[in-house]
């Protein structure tokens, strides 16, 4: 667990909402923006201490809001400035765990999850400076004057927060960009202009800034979509199965259970193919009803090109934690006419066994030939299947 601290900024003035008043007030699902905000950053254990920026004319409607609310955190608000970035310095002076890296998040994003903020923490221990930012999906044109130029799609991300920072570099940035009187659209170009690299950790198109009347009814629609997802009585155990096939090719290496196995051929996909991993991944994201690796880790990402799999198995991992399930018991079965599996099975079940943190006990491994029908008996191809129990911790 890596603490970490947060600046909320809820100083603004929501013109662009048109609603007449601050937006953060501005009630979703009966509940205002802040609160929801909040409320992730209440709920993370890594986040140990959290300031709020807000407005000197609202402060006293904030800190009713705050008495009648559900947070239990202490949340320590302070008067923010004139532009975001002026909020931003106001809340890092008012900060107490200077040793901690510093998140810097917008109030108007209230659909940040915990697994983005985990990795957003780790990556900022090592690179001292890290944003959440989504590749951009739509094709961006640059206008000057009447001529327009198409930017290079595949260079382009398009910035969220939390953006998050050591906290003497955070600071550093904000004190030379005042002296020079520089104002940025976000905190990460401060530190740009420091001549420092910030590190892209991936976010999530949920992720969004309520800006616009028309991000109200999006957060809205969002909010009705995962009340209906959420089984408000989780069973004490879930069950999920996986199954996945890759083509065998020459020139390719054949990684089974994270395992390298000396074979004439390899797997083709566009990660390293390890089937099995792949399986397992799926049937521990059905399980918590959360879809398949595919839509976490597409295949037309270049970031997951020869993609270690173990990586995204344990990323897929993270999320089952994080919703409070532990692992009842595994069951795999790897269907191969060749190569040989027994030499290999032990390896793979404490492969498996490492990645999710649990005893080998388990997890069970096993292999089969097709009795050299079909795909796989014809050698073209590596299935595997799996099924996994999972049990709720929250429950007990
Ligand atoms: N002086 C400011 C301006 C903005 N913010 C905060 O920064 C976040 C991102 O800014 P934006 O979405 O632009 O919010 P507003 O400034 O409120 O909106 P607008 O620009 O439409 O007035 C918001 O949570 C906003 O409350 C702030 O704390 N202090
Ligand atoms: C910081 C930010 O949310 C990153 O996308 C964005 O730049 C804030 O901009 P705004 O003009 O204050 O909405």
């Amino acid at each position: 667990m890596i603490k970490y601290t947060a600046i909320i900024l809820a100083a603004g003035q929501g013109k662009r909402m048109l609603a007449g008043r601050n937006k953060q007030f501005l009630l979703i699902d009966q509940q205002p923006l802040i609160l929801h905000t909040l409320s992730v950053f209440d709920a993370d254990d890594w986040c140990e201490e959290i300031v709020l920026v807000t407005n000197e004319r609202e402060r006293s409607e904030m800190e009713a809001l705050l008495a009648s609310s559900p947070i239990n955190k202490d949340v320590r608000l302070v008067d923010g400035g004139a532009e975001r970035q002026d909020s931003v310095f106001e809340g890092l002076k008012a900060i107490r765990h200077t040793e901690l890296p510093v998140f810097i998040h917008d109030g108007a994003r209230p659909f940040v999850k915990a697994d983005r903020l985990h990795e957003l923490a780790e990556c900022t221990s090592e690179k001292q400076a890290a944003l959440l930012a989504v590749p951009v999906t739509d094709t961006i044109k640059q206008k000057q004057g009447n001529h327009l130029t198409t930017l290079d799609r595949k260079t382009l991300w398009a910035a969220q927060t939390p953006q998050a920072f050591s906290y003497p570099l955070i600071h550093k940035a904000h004190q030379e960009a005042r002296e020079r009187g520089y104002y940025g659209t976000d905190d990460a170009s401060l530190v740009e202009q420091l001549g420092k690299e910030v590190a892209i950790v991936k976010g999530s198109y949920d992720n969004i800034k309520l800006t616009t009347p028309e991000d109200l009814h999006k957060a809205e629609s969002y909010v009705k979509n995962q009340r209906e997802r959420k089984v408000e009585d989780p069973s004490m155990f879930r069950i999920g199965q996986g199954f996945d096939v890759h083509q065998l090719t020459e020139g390719r290496k054949c990684i089974i259970g994270g395992v390298e196995i000396p074979y004439e051929k390899g797997l083709l996909g566009h990660s390293d193919a390890d089937v099995l991993l792949h399986t397992v991944a799926d049937a521990c994201l059905g399980a918590i009803g959360e879809g398949d690796i595919g839509k976490h880790f597409p295949d037309t990402d270049a970031e997951f090109k020869d993609a270690d799999s173990g990586k995204l198995l344990q990323h897929v991992w993270t999320i089952v934690k994080e919703r409070g399930y532990t692992l009842g018991n595994m069951d795999c079965t790897v269907i191969a006419q060749a190569p040989k599996m027994a030499p290999y099975i032990e390896e793979i079940q404490s492969n498996i066994a490492r990645l999710l943190d649990v005893e080998v006990g388990r997890i069970n491994v096993k292999a089969t030939t097709t009795e050299k029908l079909g795909f796989t008996g014809r050698k073209e191809g590596i299935a595997a299947q799996a099924v996994v129990l999972l049990q709720n911790n929250q429950q007990s």
